[in-house]
């Protein structure tokens, strides 16, 4: 099947890569001529694992192109929009600008039936307006299919996802023939589409506009609120002499609740939850449903309180931050992606280095996306170089390299051997073996108390 993808982003290209995989023969649409040269070019305009290999056998097999003129996309039979939905600048509802434009230059190009699919995480009622652009096609369909890939995992989560969900006009009622059970229009083209995952058995659920729209926020506001739930927690701890880590372990094991995001730290960050949660809220807040309302702003609150008690905890440990030395181990919103996009450890940095410290950061993979915009900050992607000298040493990001660091090696760098590992990833006891104080959100029950600190 000849397939679009309008946004070539975390999501899009990922999308194109994977449905090019899949055998069908896909056109990427960008307005961001760079990442189109880059993605033509089979050069991933990010890291994500796994993609590098999809875009340079799309390349190979002819079967994935890349192009910013939307006319490439005229003879395509579906057509997905993966535009970003951004927090608008205003409020903390999404700016559907993007997918308003995207709508616009698409307009013009579609065939006779061709589908309009969109894969955005939308507020409930975008399709709706949507449908407003569309108004002069009544033989164009239109269908919701959220998305549920996490970045780092991007790849196979969109050739093994959990399940599909569709939303289409008159959700599941029309969208089967009565008579024969077979899926109709849109159903039957996205069907198409996915034949190779329906046939691996991945479940699909179709469902009305509104209800899919809800569907992917709801499933993020759950995950936001299940991280600020335990990081909520976590202070609890604090305060009491328990340890988070293992409490969250035994409540895991549970299956009713499940130990997945429930790992107490400095909270979520990245270009969809914290953005996704606001939109949530004003949704609600719009539709006069105050308990949605409420909720997500102290799942917000909450989350951000975290990275102010991590400052302050490294401020605890320093004995004051101006002057003192101290280097960030990540910079990325979460390991396995360069994504900085809220990034609760660049957040953190910014705000130590405001209170005067001296602050040096590292990571894998997400240097190059950070160092303009943190003139205030020191990058350094060399792990050894960036821990010379700490006075303290914070562990913001959760990258593999971090977790395996050895004591001993790098107590032979820093100036004190203090760890704020705010992602709780470490082992405390074969730290503390080498002589380091170690301390994480919700384990002060667990960690040696810290010894005077000199001020150099
Ligand atoms: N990043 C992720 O892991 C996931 C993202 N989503 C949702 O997918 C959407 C896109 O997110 P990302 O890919 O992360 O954003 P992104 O910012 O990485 O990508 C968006 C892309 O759309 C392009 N674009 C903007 N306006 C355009 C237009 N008029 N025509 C064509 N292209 C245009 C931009 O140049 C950019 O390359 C958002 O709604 C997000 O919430 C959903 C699931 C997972
Ligand atoms: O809508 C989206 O874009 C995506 O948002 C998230 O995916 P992603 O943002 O890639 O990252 P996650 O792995 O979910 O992590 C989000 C944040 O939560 C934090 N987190 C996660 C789990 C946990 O136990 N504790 C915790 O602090 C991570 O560090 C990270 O900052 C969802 O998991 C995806 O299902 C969804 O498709």
């Amino acid at each position: 099947m000849k397939i679009s993808v309008i946004g070539c982003g975390y999501l899009g290209a990922v999308h194109a890569a994977t449905l090019a995989s899949m055998g069908h023969t896909v056109v990427g649409i960008d307005v961001d001529a760079g990442k189109v040269d880059r993605l033509a070019r089979g050069l991933p305009p990010f890291f994500e694992p796994g993609l590098d290999e999809l875009l340079r056998d799309g390349r190979t097999t002819g079967r994935l192109t890349f192009s910013t003129e939307f006319a490439d996309a005229a003879d395509a039979q579906v057509h997905f929009l993966c535009v970003g939905t951004p927090q608008s600048k205003t409020s903390d509802g999404a700016d559907l600008s993007f997918l308003v434009s995207a709508a616009e230059a698409l307009l013009p190009h579609l065939a006779r039936g061709a589908a309009v699919v969109g894969k955005s995480t939308v507020p409930v009622g975008t399709v709706d307006m949507l449908r407003g652009i569309l108004a002069g096609r009544p033989d164009v369909p239109l269908a919701w299919n959220p998305e549920f890939l996490r970045q780092g995992t991007a790849v196979k989560d969109s050739l093994v996802p959990d399940r599909l969900v569709y939303g289409v006009e008159g959700g599941k009622a029309a969208a089967f023939n009565p008579a024969t059970g077979a899926p109709r229009a849109v159903t039957a083209a996205l069907d198409a589409v996915y034949e190779p995952l329906l046939n691996a058995g991945i479940p699909r659920l179709v469902c009305n506009f509104a209800t899919a729209e809800l569907i992917k926020s709801a499933a993020n506001a759950f995950l936001a609120t299940k991280v600020s739930f335990i990081n909520a927690v976590s202070e609890l701890c604090d305060a009491s002499g328990a340890d988070v880590t293992e409490l969250s372990e035994a409540m895991g094991m549970d299956p009713r609740i499940g130990s997945r995001y429930l790992h107490a730290g400095l909270g979520f960050g990245g270009g969809c939850l914290p953005k996704d949660i606001r939109s949530f809220r004003s949704q609600a807040s719009a539709l006069g449903v105050g308990s949605v309302d409420d909720w997500m702003g102290v799942v917000d609150s909450i989350n951000l309180h975290q990275r102010s008690r991590t400052v302050d905890l490294a401020a605890e440990l320093c004995g004051g931050l101006a002057g003192r030395s101290v280097t960030v181990l990540g910079a990325s919103f979460k390991p396995e992606t360069d994504d900085t996009r809220d990034s609760p450890a660049l957040d953190v940095a910014a705000r130590l280095a405001a209170a005067g410290a001296h602050v040096t950061v590292t990571d894998p993979k997400a240097v190059n996306h950070a160092w303009m915009r943190y003139p205030q900050l020191r990058f350094e992607a060399s792990t050894e170089r960036a821990l010379e000298g700490a006075e303290l040493v914070l562990l913001l990001t959760e990258w593999d390299e971090y977790r395996r660091l050895s004591p001993s090696a790098v107590g032979g760098l820093v100036r004190r051997r203090v760890v704020l590992d705010a992602r709780n990833v470490l082992d405390p006891a074969a730290w503390e073996a080498e002589g380091w104080t170690v301390r994480g959100p919700g384990r002060a029950g667990s960690t040696v108390r810290l010894a005077e600190i000199p001020h150099f």
